[in-house]
């Protein structure tokens, strides 16, 4: 056995293998000591392989799928061995077999996923300095592709946000390395360009990719071809696992708009700062009927884009639904099954009988929920069809609508064929309808009328013989008979063969009653044979209709998150966000939804709604005011507010006009990165360098607190410098909240900078929080209030103001201003007029491609020997 189960875990060599045995799993050697780590399960010794004691622990069949969902969670990924041979068929032990796989990204089953998101599986390759990325949500049938270069990949990995990664342990990205997803490293010939074309090609049934513009990506063709064979491999191998991938999706970061993991981590969109799910932006939103809303208004908010179009189209819907009333269509919602998943799981092979009555009393729904779209959207009108004009009309509402139409055939075959509520599982029979099958209705007829037949046998028997004590019967030994006693034996028909001679009676078999003998014996194992036979064949006719119902899947997930928009919309009191093309952010009234959501909640008090007013001339607001004023609210709001417009969300203001937006960067608090050794100051100057790199005069730039990491002057110098470089390089539509007063004169020398302070009121020392903002400058910190607020004892209050004022007094007997803002510009145009130094000539005339690695080092050398020596 120990060798059966060595050869096994040879083949599954980095991961759990949990081995039948019994009434358990059980797990060996260093898998057990693993198990009892994770799982806490006890370790226990038995015999010895190879002179050492075996180590096993084990866990209960019944108890597998909580300790698979616990390990999956954790990371790991399972094989499982299980009894396929007939105990004692043969010499030692029962042949087992992995039959399945389970690993963190290619989960499929309803008890592991988590509803309401999507579980992804990724393969990146790396290849020249280029990162191509292959992913899938196996569970939906959702498969992506893109390609970006290594320094954006943290981006795309925490906008895809993967369980599982794939990558070949010689071409591993740093990023990919360094994160906390579980990376599996596959063999590296398994990332070809040509094979991931052509398994992508077959997946799709296509012969070129280039109607999904995927043509041209050879890298993530690359990490096609290791996911493709990843996800197939953990299904068992099986060549249709894929069948309900229907479409693919090519992402490009210039079309999205960019959310680095600052801004998604500061702005909470889908997890709060301590990693909880609530309340965030998507906590809030998503009041979706079903997961697949759920999922879907998930991927809207970490997937918007820059073209405004598609968010218009979602502004209109809402309108629509607005005006008719969403409540309708989300009662209708609320009977909806799964169908992505479902789709995925009859794809797989893997669908419970539940499920697919699930999926027929959802079709069975349609032409209700349909007449719950608003009016105009319920029928489709014909081409030359004048509408009445009876309200507005919504493009997007009109294709969704157009989705909730699957071939009719589909629901009627599930009518017939599943049963009214059929068994959780199908070798427990009851699955397929009666009426569906006259040969499973017969066998279950004999199965459960066995009497009746029986009975009805003997009356007729009796009539057509004259035997009025003809008998008929059933013993364990002989089976069915006919029992005649001497009296009536002269009668006994022609056809009545003797089975067994007693003293005062025969028994009898006829051809009929061997016939039903056969049937009634069996009846009961063959139906539930003829069942599965069934159910295998309805699976077989339902792969043809995936990508119908695929479609339907996505309109019923569009739909649904519609309608949460919608009725946040108005439950909230938020405005449609309207779009212009010139440079412009003119908020007027705008609220944070979270933080006014939790102030409702918790009878904290009224949200104070602000204005915020940027455009082509004021580029930027320096925002001061008290601690606890408000500021980092008002700039987050800001950001969010921008967000949701793209998303296609309405917003939570009065009024909204956006210009066009390119990216939302955010450097906001100061987290420290103990674990790759990285300090406070260092990531808010990494965090800082980042968003000077990249953001465009179409972002969006919060900057809370910049230079609070460090000593006062340097801070100060820092932060200056920052906010020049924004204003004057970048040209970013910028929030930058300070506590250095200093820079209230920022504005004083930058035509496109206001200064704006959030409000407080002072009686006597106590201090009373406003959160108005404010044209001009903060008159003080409040900082020592706020600390009394916070509880600091009276003693220590009273030092701190005492040196507070010393302070203040000395700097305003101090010396002359040092100019804080000036020095960088004459610095680089210094630099600008003398044109580009020795090292900078020789760089420039260096063709990178042309050296060999010797000449590269040399080149290297000369270099360094150009730079000044000081
Ligand atoms: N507009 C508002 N209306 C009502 N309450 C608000 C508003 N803005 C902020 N608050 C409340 O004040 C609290 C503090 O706000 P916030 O964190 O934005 O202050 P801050 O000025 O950034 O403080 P610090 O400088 O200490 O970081 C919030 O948690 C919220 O409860």
């Amino acid at each position: 056995m120990m060798q059966q189960y060595l050869g096994l875990k040879a083949d599954h060599p980095d991961i759990l293998l949990f081995y039948r045995m019994g009434d358990f799993y059980e797990v060996f050697f260093d898998d057990a000591r693993k198990a009892n780590q994770l799982l806490d399960i006890t370790l226990t010794t038995r015999g010895a392989s190879n002179g050492q004691p075996v180590v096993m622990a084990g866990v209960p069949v019944h108890a597998l799928e909580s300790y698979l969902a616990r390990l999956v969670k954790l990371g790991e990924a399972v094989a499982i061995a299980e009894q396929v041979g007939e105990v004692g068929a043969g010499k030692g032990p029962v042949e087992r077999r992995v039959t399945r796989v389970v690993t963190p990204g290619t989960v499929t089953d309803s008890e592991l996923l988590a509803e309401r998101q999507d579980t992804v599986l990724l393969a990146v390759h790396a290849s020249r300095a280029r990162v191509g990325l292959a992913w899938l949500a196996l569970a939906e049938g959702r498969l992506g592709l893109g390609e970006c270069t290594e320094a954006e990949l943290p981006s795309w990995l925490a906008r895809l946000s993967p369980a599982e990664i794939l990558v070949s342990p010689d071409a591993a990205p740093m990023a990919v390395r360094q994160g906390t997803t579980s990376v599996v490293n596959r063999p590296a010939w398994q990332f070809d360009t040509e094979l991931g074309l052509r398994k992508l090609c077959e997946l799709l049934g296509v012969s070129t990719l280039a109607g999904f513009n995927a043509q041209e990506l050879p890298r993530a063709h690359a990490a096609a071809a290791a996911l493709v064979s990843y996800a197939e491999h953990t299904s068992g191998g099986a060549k249709h696992a894929l069948g309900h991938v229907k479409s693919l999706g090519v992402e490009k970061a210039s079309e999205l708009l960019e959310l680095p993991p600052a801004t998604l981590r500061n702005l909470e969109l889908t997890q709060t700062l301590r990693g909880e799910a609530a309340p965030t932006l998507l906590s809030l939103l998503d009041t979706c009927r079903t997961g697949m809303g759920s999922r879907q208004l998930r991927l809207w908010l970490t997937h918007p884009l820059r073209e405004r179009e598609q968010a218009s189209e979602r502004h209109d819907a809402i309108a629509v639904l607005a005006a008719h009333g969403p409540e309708p269509l989300r009662q209708a919602l609320r009977g909806v099954s799964d169908v992505q998943r479902i789709v995925a799981r009859i794809a797989l092979r893997q669908v419970r009988p539940r499920e697919l009555a699930g999926l027929r009393d959802t079709l069975a729904l349609l032409p209700q929920l349909v007449q719950c779209l608003p009016p105009n959207h319920c029928g489709a009108p014909e081409p030359d069809e004048l509408l009445p004009d009876d309200g507005p009309r919504s493009a997007l509402l009109l294709r969704l609508h157009d989705a909730l139409h699957p071939d009719p055939r589909i629901a009627q075959h599930l009518a017939a064929a599943v049963a009214a509520e059929p068994a959780v599982l199908l070798r427990d029979g009851g699955v397929i309808a009666s009426g569906f099958d006259a040969e499973l209705d017969e066998l279950r007829a004999i199965a459960t009328n066995c009497d009746d037949f029986l009975v009805a046998l003997e009356t007729r028997e009796r009539e057509r013989t004259g035997i009025t004590n003809l008998r008929v019967q059933y013993n364990k030994v002989h089976g069915f008979y006919i029992e005649v006693t001497s009296s009536g034996l002269d009668k006994v028909p022609a056809d009545y063969q003797r089975r067994q001679t007693l003293k005062n009676a025969e028994r009898y078999i006829t051809p009929e009653l061997r016939a039903f003998e056969d049937k009634a014996l069996s009846a009961q194992e063959r139906s539930l044979s003829r069942e599965k036979l069934l159910w295998e064949t309805l699976l077989d006719e339902l792969q043809s209709t995936l990508g119908v119902l695929g479609e339907l899947a996505r309109a019923l997930a569009s739909l649904d998150a519609l309608c949460a928009l919608t009725e946040r919309a108005q439950t909230l009191g938020w405005c449609r966000p309207e779009f212009v093309n010139h440079p412009c952010l003119d908020i007027e009234r705008g609220r944070h939804p979270v933080v006014e959501a939790r102030l409702a909640e918790t009878g904290g008090g009224n949200f104070i709604a602000n204005d915020c007013r940027l455009d082509a001339r004021t580029r930027m607001l320096i925002v001061t005011g008290p601690n606890m004023g408000g500021k980092s609210t008002f700039m987050r709001q800001v950001a969010l507010i921008a967000l949701m417009a793209a998303i296609g969300s309405y917003v939570p203001a009065a009024r909204c006009r956006l210009g066009p937006i390119d990216a939302i960067h955010t450097r906001i608090g100061a987290a420290d990165d103990l674990a790759n050794a990285q300090s406070t100051f260092m990531v808010e100057m990494t965090e800082a360098a980042a968003i000077i790199h990249s953001a465009t005069d179409r972002s969006l730039v919060l900057m809370d607190e910049i230079g609070r990491g460090t000593s006062t002057f340097d801070g100060l110098a820092l932060a200056g410098a920052i906010a020049s470089h924004l204003h004057e390089k970048n040209r970013s539509f910028t929030l930058f909240a300070t506590h250095y007063f200093e820079l209230t004169d920022f504005p004083t020398r930058h035509a496109g900078a206001l200064n704006m302070h959030v409000s407080a009121a002072e009686s006597g020392d106590q201090i009373v929080f406003l959160h108005a903002i404010e044209a001009g400058p903060a008159s003080r910190s409040y900082g020592v209030q706020v600390a009394k607020l916070a509880g600091m004892p009276g003693s220590l209050v009273r030092q701190a103001r005492a040196t507070l004022e010393a302070l203040e007094t000395q700097q305003a007997s101090g010396a002359a201003q040092v100019d804080l803002f000036a020095a960088p510009a004459a610095a680089d145009a210094a630099a600008a007029a003398a044109g580009p130094s020795r090292a900078e000539a020789a760089l420039m005339a260096l063709d990178p491609d042309q050296l060999a690695p010797r000449e590269a080092l040399e080149a290297l050398y000369r270099l360094k020997a150009l730079l000044p020596k000081d």
